[in-house]
This record gives structure tokens, sequence and C-alpha cells, in this order.
């Protein structure tokens, strides 16, 4: 399937890769990875577990000593090179993510260079670690403080963005002079190894990125939270396996960063306008076929714009055409497996169920794959499951407000609080609702609020830490103070 599809066939890799080599499990077992779109195994992986993951924790270790010898400038500059090898190679590494994961092609090339971003930004912010000098209590002495790379990291990312989630984590990490053991979802381990095989050819020293594929994800994930050698676990996917995560990095009290669950809602107000608030819920929505943490997930209107938006809406969501991620003429894929395909068909039944009704979608599509159809859903109410669960797939349910103060209580009712919008052309009120939702990034009049430039994270149970930015770094190191007194 792969030979001919991929310009540069070597970018394919299956095996995983600790301190610059590509190994099979000590067992020699395998799993194998699908294309959601058709449900064909299109390759075999070697099956890595804990005791791999204990080598390349080490292998990690060893290679961080090594690191701290490259100035700022030498990791920036093999950063750098990464980062063009990265979109040197945008259509090959599109083509893997689209047949492991499902989104369109275009969606995929979108994900490589924003992935390619994170690369990018961190290479330049390698150079921009600085420490400070205090004021000091006496006068014999001068009170310093020094940043250093925290340790060793423990990295677990999900299949939702096989590229970009890892970028944002392995990028940050070598530039604060940390190195990386990362295993990527079971779903889609062949983009995360194909960047390991472009890093390898940017010069990235051995050992400072190791990737760790395998379905045994709880034990990997035990060891990484358990070897005392790992310093740090980063993590991005759902709340539940975040808090099993926190959980257990506490025993050896490990810096955490979570990037969980949401359960974002767009506020769509009577003053907004309307076709920029139409599009821009379409865009939240359907991003990945609805896969996306930051995705729309209630759709809050105000009653004298409800029926227009939920026509204009629909009206545009007929117009998807649903199909393999390849094919030139899709618009939105499959989901991931059958799970999810099950989770979005139980949703949008109970709240069918419950008295919402459908304007457009609401099936499973017919024949291979794991399809659902675009759907949106007016008239729902509190009772209904949509209203507080992430409908991880392409469902829009909307509700209806009368009041600023509902729609802001209807927002924060979620044990969530990762990204929510909100379109109005009213100024004060825009700072006003802004301030009240307890979300940690807002999109006003628009939702196309990521970028490597800003603080990617949540509050509540959607996590902790910010991942990008000029504040990116700072997860991954530590300060150190130092008194120096009178020699
Ligand atoms: N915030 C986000 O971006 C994401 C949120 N989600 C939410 O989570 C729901 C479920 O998706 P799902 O893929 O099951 O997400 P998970 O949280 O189960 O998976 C994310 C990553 O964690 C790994 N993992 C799973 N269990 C453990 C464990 N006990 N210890 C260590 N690592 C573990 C997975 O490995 P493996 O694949 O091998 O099981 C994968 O690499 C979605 O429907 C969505 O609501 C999901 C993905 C991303
Ligand atoms: O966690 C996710 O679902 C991916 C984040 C998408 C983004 O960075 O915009």
């Amino acid at each position: 399937m792969f030979d001919q599809k991929l310009s540069d066939k070597s970018l394919l890799k299956t095996k995983g890769y600790i301190n610059g080599e590509w190994v099979s499990s000590d067992s020699e077992k395998e799993f194998e990875v699908f294309n959601p779109a058709t449900g064909e195994c299109i390759a075999n992986v070697a099956d890595l577990g804990p005791v791999e993951t204990q080598r390349a924790i080490e292998a990690a270790h060893s290679a961080m000593s090594e690191w701290t010898k490259y100035t700022a400038k030498e990791k920036s500059a093999l950063l750098r090179e990464w980062f063009n090898l990265v979109m040197a190679n945008q259509d090959d590494l599109a083509t893997i993510m689209t047949l492991e994961q499902g989104k369109v092609f275009a969606e995929s090339k979108g994900e490589v260079a924003y992935g390619a971003s994170y690369i990018e930004w961190f290479a330049e912010e390698a150079k921009r670690i600085y420490g400070d000098i205090l004021p000091s209590t006496t006068q014999d002495r001068r009170s310093i403080v020094i940043k250093q790379p925290i340790g060793v990291v423990g990295a677990i990312t999900p299949w939702n963005f096989p590229i970009a989630m890892i970028t944002r984590k392995i990028a940050p990490a070598l530039a604060a002079g940390c190195s990386v053991v990362l295993k990527p979802a079971a779903e889609t381990p062949l983009s995360a190894l194909a960047l390991a095989e472009l890093a390898q050819r940017a010069g990235i020293p051995k050992g400072m990125i190791n990737i760790v594929p395998g379905k045994k994800s709880s034990e990997i994930g035990a060891q990484l939270t358990d070897n005392p050698l790992v310093k740090k676990v980063t993590f991005t996917g759902s709340t539940r396996v975040g808090k099993v995560l926190m959980a257990q990095s506490a025993q050896t009290v490990k810096r955490t960063s979570m990037e969980l669950g949401g359960n974002a809602p767009v506020l769509v107000f009577d003053d907004a306008d309307l076709d920029k608030a139409v599009q821009g819920a379409l865009a939240a929505k359907f991003r990945n076929a609805g896969q996306t943490c930051i995705c729309a997930n209630r759709i809050l209107v105000q009653s004298g714009i409800y029926d227009e938006f939920v026509s204009r809406l629909t009206a545009k969501v007929e117009q998807f055409v649903l199909g393999e991620g390849l094919a030139e003429s899709s618009t939105m894929g499959p989901l991931i497996n059958s799970n999810a395909v099950e989770g979005v068909t139980d949703l949008v039944s109970d709240a069918l169920g419950k008295g919402a009704k459908l304007t457009v979608g609401g099936q499973v599509k017919e024949g291979a794959g794991f399809f659902f159809q675009p759907t949106v859903i007016r008239d729902l109410d509190q009772s209904m499951r949509l209203a507080k669960e992430e409908v991880f797939g392409p469902v829009a349910p909307i509700f209806k407000f009368e009041t600023e103060d509902e729609a802001i209580a209807m927002a924060n009712d979620t044990e969530f609080g990762l990204a929510a919008y909100l379109f109005t052309k009213d100024q004060s009120r825009s700072w006003r609702v802004s301030e009240r939702l307890e979300y940690g990034m807002v999109g006003v009049n628009e939702t196309a609020i990521s970028s490597e430039m800003i603080p990617f994270g949540g509050v509540k149970e959607s996590g902790q830490g910010r991942e990008g930015s000029k504040y990116g770094l700072d997860d991954y190191l530590e300060m150190k103070y130092i008194c120096l007194g009178d020699i």
C-alpha cells in the first residue's frame, strides 16, 4: 500500500527507535495498524513494552549529559534542520498520517506544517533561555536564578494529531536540554516513527528522542511514571488516563503537564455577524471529523437568531463529502475506530430519544471503514448527555439561550475548561464574557485559535500546563537559586 504512495519509502518505519537504533521488541511481537477508512491492516509495528521502555529511559538519561555540551546555538541549528526536513517531506508525512489516522489529505498537510511550526518556534526559543539576578538582602551576597533542564521527559500522545502533539512536546524538551521517551498512540505509530527518522537525518544525537510503540499502554505508562530517572511526564489524551498518570507520577513527585478532554462551548449572541458565526462554528466543529479536544462541543445560540443559525449551519453541513482521506473529492474522513462510531451513535440516540431534532446526518455510513455522517441536532436541553459529555465526532448539537447570564452558566456547567468561543459585535460584552468563561483559551469572533505562538492548555479537569508560545519552555525547565556570598 505504502509502496505506491510515498516518494521516499524509507520514511515508513515499523520498529521502535531507542538510542538511535531501530529495534524490534524483545519478544519479536508486533501489532497491526489499520486504515480507518477501509478497516484494512496497513502495517505491522514492533510491540514494545516496559522492559524496552526502561532501556529507552536509560539511553535518554545518558544522552542528556552529552546534549548539555551543545551550545544553545548548536541545539537551535539541529532543531531547525529537523524542521526543514519535516517540511521537505510534508506530502509523504501527510500521506502516512491520512492512511493511519483518516483525516483528509489537505488537513494532514496542514497538520504537518502546524507540527513543524513547533519545531521551528522552539529552535528559536532554544536561544532564549535566560536567568535572572535578584535584589539582595545584604551587601555581601548576590542572588542569582538559573534555568536548567528538568531531566528525562516521558511523553504519551494521542491518535487525533499524530504529529503536532508530538512535536509540541519533543521540540520544547530538546530546546530546554531534556531528552524524551515517547509512546505514540497504538492507532498512529507510523507518523511518530517517520518523525524520528527525520530527526535522525537532521543529526539530533542518539538517545535524545526515543519512540516506544506498543499496545501495552498501561505498562509502558507505569514504567514512564515510576522510573526515577524520568523527571517529567507530559500527556495529551483523555481525562481518565490523565488522572491515572498524575496519580502514578505522584509516587516519585514528577512534574506533569496534562492536556486532557474538552467540552468547548460556542456562544452566539443575537448581535453576532451571523455568517462569521456559522463559518466559525462549522470550522471548529468539523475539524478532523470532530475529533479535536478544542472542537465545538456545544453550540449555544441566542433565541433571536436561533432558527436562522440552525438553517444556515445545516445548509453548510449538507455540502460535506464523506470519504477516504486520499480521495480528492473527500472533505471529511472517518472516525478512528469502531468504538468511536459507537460512542457518537449512543450520544446522538440519547439526544433524539429525549426530544432533540435532527436537521442533517445522524447515521453511520454503510460499507467499509468507520464513517459517521456530519450531523446537526437542534432543540437540545441540559438533560441530554450531549450537554455534558465530549462528543469526539462530527455532531453539532445546538442549544438555545435567552440571556447572557444563562449562556455563561450553561457554558461553565462542565468539569472541563479547555477552549470556549463567542460571537458578538458588542465590544464590552466580548470582554465581560471572556473574563467570566472558566476556560484556558477563549476565541472572540474567531475559532481558529491554535498556533505555535500561543499558550495552549486548559483549566479544571482539562489539564494543567501550557504548550507552545514563550511560556512553553517553562514546563521543561527547573529554576535554581544560587546565593553567591563573599569569598
Ligand atoms: N485531549 C485530547 O487531545 C484527546 C482527548 N481524547 C479523549 O479521550 C477519549 C478516548 O480516546 P482514547 O484514544 O481512548 O484516549 P486515551 O487517553 O486512552 O489515549 C491517549 C494515549 O494514552 C495512552 N494510554 C491509554 N491508557 C493508558 C494508560 N493506562 N497509561 C498510559 N498510557 C495510556 C494511549 O495508548 P494506546 O493508544 O496504546 O491505548 C494513547 O497513547 C476520546 O473520545 C476523547 O474524548 C482522546 C484523544 C486526544
Ligand atoms: O488535543 C487536541 O485535540 C489537539 C489540539 C489541536 C490544536 O492544537 O489545535
